[in-house]
């Protein structure tokens, strides 16, 4: 286990899009599992890193073309919050978030070598399946809702130790 880290940790700063739709039996999210990087094997909405400079629209369009190829015009994402993840046992993987919902794209989803993505609906989503935070505000944010919240991890890395905020 890796000391436990009480100075700031640079937090990167990252991007996550929930793309909905209206599906036969009700509303329905894209989720894929990531293939590489952070979470490998976990289900995330598309995201990642910001590019030097790139605000978190551009950011969000360009992951969301990259992870599952869907063109986004960006008056059309709807941002809806902030999250400041911290993990003190592994300073290198605290990332602060831009989350956003959308509902209009061009395109049909594909894979990627980051991302196999799927329409699953709201009311079933796995949060087990997850980063452990999701199941905190997730729900909340695919009703309609925003968040402003701060979660820390325990010294495994995975599991939320502690968590403040609005929407959570
Ligand atoms: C509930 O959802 C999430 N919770 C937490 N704690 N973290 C999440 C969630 N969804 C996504 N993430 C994190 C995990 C990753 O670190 C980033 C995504 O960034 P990624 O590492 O994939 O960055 P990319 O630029 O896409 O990857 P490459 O650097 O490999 O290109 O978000």
């Amino acid at each position: 286990m890796t000391e436990r880290d009480e100075s700031k940790s640079q937090h990167a700063p990252v991007v996550v899009v929930y793309l909905l739709r209206d599906g036969v039996a009700g509303p329905e999210v894209l989720l894929g599992e990531k293939r590489r990087g952070l979470g490998t094997g976990r289900l995330v909405g598309p995201g990642g890193k910001r590019e030097p400079g790139e605000p978190p629209v551009a950011a969000a369009v360009r992951e969301v073309r990259e992870e599952v190829g869907l063109r986004l015009d960006p008056t059309d994402l709807e941002a809806r919050g902030t999250l400041d993840y911290r993990f003190p046992y592994r300073p290198s993987w605290s990332q602060v978030s831009d989350v956003f919902v959308c509902r209009r794209w061009q395109g049909s989803p594909t894979g990627s070598d980051e991302l196999e993505p799927r329409w699953i609906p709201v009311d079933a989503v796995p949060y087990d399946a997850m980063w452990d935070d999701a199941r905190y505000w997730l729900p909340g944010v695919l009703a309609g809702g925003t968040v402003d919240a701060r979660f820390t991890f325990a010294a495994d890395d995975a599991t939320v130790s502690g968590f403040s905020g609005r929407g959570v």
